[in-house]
């Protein structure tokens, strides 16, 4: 069982309180110009693979010392240690969280119920490396006898954003012969338009959903199967295209998966935190198995130091708690993800689902309302593209908006000098945010310019760029299995301090269900043309007028 403490009750959060007052107009120009060592002091690097660079955040010593109290003062050691020895801390639906177990590549015992699952989960690792090889291979046969040339993923939310983010990615380590196609959307279109690309004799779908009830993954595998049907005929030919991971194996023999071609998880494992599971099946036939293991391994590496790192020194630590300095003082509603890698284009999306659908909750641990602020909203987008769309506003605007630069050290594709000018926006960004452009300087460009003096006053104050805007940068060796595998799970961690200190259940997400259930009530009532009455007049309007013109 987790502790239960209302943070806002801890003598950390109240120092925390007073601290920002006291230091709530601290200028980052000021921080710098007055420790030469601020790089050093406010930075991490994690095996010779990624540096965590905090410095340009509106923090001191004594800032980043409150926020670890708060953390301890939270017991944040304490469920550390009862997520990964597999205590159910998923109160609410009564389960262990173990995504940590299916990438325990030192292979020690993980116990839920008395039982070590370690045995099972390098099980399915097994079979997935089989599978893997015989369709890598060709000896994997379509009904006509010809090898698999393309993937189709059917799946959504867990089931599909992991898998899409991570095999986009690694595209620099996609093996020849495959191609991936994802469809989530219960939109025709997304399903449509896929098979469009592919061939019934070549492909094999691979049906991901952990609870193999979701209605737009089963829609979007009835409709591939009928496809595939109408070109192959015999219902047999189904063994040979399609696959099944999920935690659900009765649905998946009554949709007619050979349970040979089904892949297993359990309930411990998070839809958002499925990606290292069987879910991961079209990661390793993308990429290979053996990346996908240097994933596993690298994700494993960021656990251990998660586990064992002192707080002050700890990742996914100092980035939880950074959050929380602006989200909970400061009144920060977002925080940006920023890749400067045009392969991580998914990643702020991904961590959108992992972190929105993780803490995006109202109520505590005791089921009473929380009084303070929980999970921000995530949004991002890769640099460059962001820079020339929304960047004005995180320059210019009233919010402040903390972001994560992330970006390569090294290129999969070191063309001419392109690599070169992306980091140097990727430097210039977050040197722009903190230190901005003052008064006087943008006075004194325009006077060098020629602007004569009435032209300087009109045009200054719309040039000025206060400055002071957070960051942190993350400057990772290269995009590789291991690097990425290491910074994912560096952002759940992340997560989970959060959800830790706001006393809240970051691994249920009931608040995704009302809309299903309704969906699932007017369904029936758009079959036919008669005018629906029992909803608000809004909700009644808006679908006759659909039956009208549909
Ligand atoms: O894998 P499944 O069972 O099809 O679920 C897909 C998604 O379904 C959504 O309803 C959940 O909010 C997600 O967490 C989940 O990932």
């Amino acid at each position: 069982m987790l502790d239960n403490i209302n943070p806002t009750t801890t003598q950390a959060w109240k120092a925390l309180q007073a601290h920002f007052e006291a230091q709530k107009e601290v200028k980052l120009s000021e921080l710098f110009a007055a420790d030469a060592d601020r790089f050093n002091r406010f930075s991490v690097e994690f095996n010779e693979q990624i540096l965590l660079d905090y410095s340009k955040n509106l923090i001191t010593e004594e800032t980043m010392q409150q926020l670890v109290a708060l953390a301890k003062e939270t017991k944040l050691d304490s469920a550390i240690k009862a997520m990964f020895s597999g205590e159910k801390i998923n109160q609410t639906e009564g389960r262990s969280v173990l995504h940590t177990a299916l990438r325990n590549r030192s292979n020690t015992p993980v116990m839920v119920d008395g039982e070590d699952v370690m045995p099972a989960v390098n099980a399915v690792l097994e079979k997935m490396k089989g599978f893997c090889e015989k369709v890598h291979s060709g000896e994997w046969k379509g009904y006509t006898g010809k090898a698999i040339e393309s993937i189709v993923n059917i799946g959504i939310g867990g089931s599909d954003l992991g898998p899409v983010m991570i095999t986009e990615a690694l595209g620099a380590y996609k093996v020849e012969n495959i191609t991936t196609y994802f469809v989530s959307n219960v939109d025709g279109t997304h399903i449509a338009e896929t098979l469009k690309q592919v061939d019934p004799e070549t492909t094999l779908f691979l049906v991901a959903s952990k609870t193999f009830t979701t209605q737009e993954t089963m829609t979007n595998a009835h409709s591939a199967r009928d496809w595939f049907l109408a070109a192959a005929g015999d219902q047999a030919h189904v063994a040979k295209h399609f696959a099944a991971l999920s935690t659900n194996a009765k649905s998946v023999a009554e949709f007619g998966i050979d349970t040979d071609n089904m892949f297993e998880f359990w309930d411990w494992v998070g839809g958002r935190y499925s990606s290292w599971s069987a879910i991961g099946l079209s990661i390793a036939l993308t990429v290979g198995y053996d990346n996908f293991i240097e994933l596993l391994d690298g994700a494993h590496a960021m656990d251990k130091h998660f586990a064992e790192a002192e707080l002050e020194q700890n990742l996914p630590v100092i980035l939880g708690l950074l959050g929380i300095w602006y989200n909970n003082f400061f009144g920060a509603e977002s925080v940006s993800i920023l890749p400067y890698d045009q392969y991580m284009h998914r990643f702020a999306a991904y961590f959108q689902q992992g972190d929105m659908e993780s803490n995006g909750k109202n109520v505590d641990r005791n089921g009473n309302p929380v009084d303070y602020q929980t999970g921000p909203i995530i949004w991002g987008e890769p640099g460059t593209n962001g820079q020339h769309a929304f960047y004005q506003l995180i320059h210019q605007g009233t919010k402040l908006i903390p972001c994560d630069f992330i970006a390569p050290a090294t290129s999969h594709n070191p063309l001419s000098d392109h690599h070169a000018k992306l980091m140097s926006n990727f430097f210039a960004q977050t040197e722009a945010l903190a230190f901005g452009k003052s008064r006087e300087t943008v006075e004194a460009e325009l006077v060098s310019a020629g602007k004569s003096a009435e032209e300087v006053a009109e045009l200054a104050p719309f040039k000025v760029f206060t400055g002071n805007k957070p960051t942190n940068s993350i400057l990772v060796k290269k995009i590789t299995p291991s690097s990425l595998g290491a910074m994912v799970a560096m952002y759940e961690h992340k997560i989970f301090v959060q959800g830790i200190i706001w006393n809240i259940f970051s691994f249920d997400q009931w608040g995704v269900e009302l809309g299903k259930q309704l969906a699932n009530q007017i369904l029936p009532e758009l079959k036919d043309g008669s005018e629906v009455s029992s909803h608000d007049s809004s909700t009644n309007g808006l679908i006759n007028t659909f039956k009208a013109w549909s």
